[in-house]
């Protein structure tokens, strides 16, 4: 078993509802010893002393399924450790599977206290509770079954305690990390610790959309299943640093690129500053502003290290540039957008960039016609401009976070990277890479401005995009997580700043 910490430095594999039923599937075919379910309940009563080394009690909720099966192993195991042990489990001998009978009739051997369905034990602050009603073969339901499911678990969001959730957390979708209707816990919901075993595999939906929330510390026990993980592609990867890029010494500011940011229109100079100061910040070897019908700073003094290229030279920088195009653009950037996609080698549309895109369907076979012409475009739009762009709702975006970003990758044959809490970077033929860093700081004006550029500057012409995006914002959310508790996080500090050493 292992902690999973955002700051990991490799990249690891996620499997969804589907690929991890595959595995287990494949790992059931040879006798196991002890049996997969005995492991996984084995690995949630370890966790569960580690977490809570003080609880004298524990309260297990186990639903009627496997993941029950693996509440039940759990309990046998902390009463046997002398915890007070109190049990619901929801399923019944006579239908459940072999393995949960098992366990039964093991905890059955135990002092575990089976409780009537409404019991509620009386928790400390140091007890455990652990969630096992429902994983991988939760669905929504709203029938009488589903009812007392739901009551109890209702209930334990009253109790004191640390909580376990085995697997996933009750009611969260594996794969896309939102909530069945109902299940969402309550806000005041506030356990002394929160903590979630993955098991056999880690899935996507821990670590987007609601999943960070729901789950707290991550966890993961691969039940000594590697050999039949690595059999099974991966759904999508979490995405991890990008590796130590050394600088030759024989090299001047022509060897790392430049960078052109096209925006900043009357009223939004800020944003465009933003993204220039971090591409200044984060490596490029030259930086050129060039804002929409601003001709002087009179409010923002520029950084003295930028160049300032009015339009016409500013369209001669195009074609050898990385282009970030849209930040605070208004409506002055649509003019642009053509000439940018005919000519930018590597592109960033942002912001303004990616409403006009939503507005003209016309420049849609520009941006799709780059791809053939080995152009490379990266789209950062946050879940309203995604929405815009796929004529959906903001909700039915985030209710299918990579279905949205592999959609809106595919349609216009770029990379996508959908901002938010566990942002998605896709792109066409490639797994989807979900960022596990970042933090609740960043929801404030002008940090997705520094991601772009953070991206810009971070893309030097052989990188591919797919891997340039995933980078760019493990890197951004890795820096507002580092970022001191008493200082402000504000994005002009942000776009400044610099990793430390992991
Ligand atoms: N196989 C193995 O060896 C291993 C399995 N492992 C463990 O098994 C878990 C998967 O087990 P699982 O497939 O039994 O699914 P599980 O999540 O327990 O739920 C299915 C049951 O719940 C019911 N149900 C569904 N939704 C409901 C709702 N809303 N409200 C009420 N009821 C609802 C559903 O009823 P149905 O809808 O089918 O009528 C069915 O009875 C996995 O997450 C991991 O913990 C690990 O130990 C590794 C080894
Ligand atoms: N709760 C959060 N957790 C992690 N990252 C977040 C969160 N809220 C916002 N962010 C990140 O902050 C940035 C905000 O970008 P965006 O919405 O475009 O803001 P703006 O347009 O004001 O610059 C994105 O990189 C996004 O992923």
């Amino acid at each position: 078993m292992q902690r999973i910490h955002w700051h990991a430095t490799t990249s690891r594999p996620l499997w969804n509802a589907q690929a991890s039923r595959s595995i287990e599937q494949a790992a059931l075919t040879q006798p196991q010893h002890p049996s997969l379910m005995q492991r996984a309940g084995q690995a949630v009563a370890d966790l569960a002393r580690t977490v809570a080394p003080q609880a004298h009690q524990a309260w297990v909720l186990c639903g009627p399924g496997n993941n029950g099966g693996d509440g039940l192993v759990a309990a046998s195991h902390l009463a046997r450790r002398g915890l007070k042990v109190g049990v619901h489990w929801l399923g019944n001998p006579d239908t459940c599977s072999d393995n949960t009978h098992a366990a039964w009739q093991q905890a059955r051997q135990t002092t575990v206290e089976w409780l009537s369905l409404h019991a509620t034990p009386s928790l400390t602050t140091e007890d455990v509770v652990i969630d096992a009603l429902l994983g991988l073969g939760q669905r929504a339901r709203s029938d009488a079954d589903a009812t007392p499911l739901q009551q109890l678990l209702q209930r334990s969001y009253a109790s004191a305690g640390h909580s376990i959730a085995v697997d996933l957390p009750t009611g969260l979708d594996t794969d896309h990390g939102t909530w069945l209707p109902g299940y969402t816990p309550p806000e005041t919901w506030q356990p002394s610790s929160r903590h979630t075993l993955s098991l056999l595999t880690l899935k996507p939906g821990l670590f987007t959309a609601h999943g960070r929330d729901a789950c707290g510390d991550i966890w993961w026990d691969d039940l000594e299943c590697t050999d039949w993980l690595q059999q099974q592609p991966p759904s999508a990867w979490l995405s991890g640093p990008a590796p130590q890029a050394r600088r030759r010494h024989n090299s001047h500011k022509g060897s790392f690129g430049d960078v052109l940011v096209i925006g900043g229109a009357p009223g939004m100079v800020g944003a465009a500053i933003l993204a220039a100061s971090a591409a200044l910040h984060h490596g490029a070897g030259r930086t050129l502003l060039h804002l929409l019908n601003t001709p002087e700073f009179s409010v923002y003094p520029p950084l003295p290290d930028l160049m300032l290229p009015d339009a016409d030279s500013a369209r001669g920088h195009l074609a050898h540039a990385t282009v970030v195009c849209g930040c605070g653009g208004g409506q002055a950037v649509h003019a642009w957008l053509p000439a940018v996609l005919e000519q930018a080698p590597r592109l960033v549309l942002d912001a303004d960039a990616l409403n006009a895109l939503a507005r003209d369907e016309t420049l849609h076979h520009a941006v799709q016609a780059r791809r053939a012409r080995g152009h490379a475009t990266i789209l950062t739009p946050h879940p309203l401009e995604a929405a815009r762009l796929l004529r959906q709702s903001t909700a039915e975006v985030q209710a299918q976070r990579l279905t949205a970003a592999q959609t809106l990758a595919d349609n216009l044959q770029c990379t996508v990277l959908l901002k938010g809490s566990g942002s998605i970077i896709a792109s066409p033929g490639e797994t989807p890479h979900i960022n596990p860093t970042g933090n609740p700081r960043l929801a404030i004006g002008g940090t997705g401005d520094v991601l772009a550029g953070i991206l810009a500057a971070r893309w030097q012409a052989d990188l591919p995009a797919h891997a340039v995006a995933s980078q760019a914002a493990w890197e951004h959310g890795a820096l507002a997580d580092q970022w001191p508790a008493q200082r402000a996080l504000i994005a002009s500090a942000l776009a400044q700043a610099q990793l430390q050493s992991l």
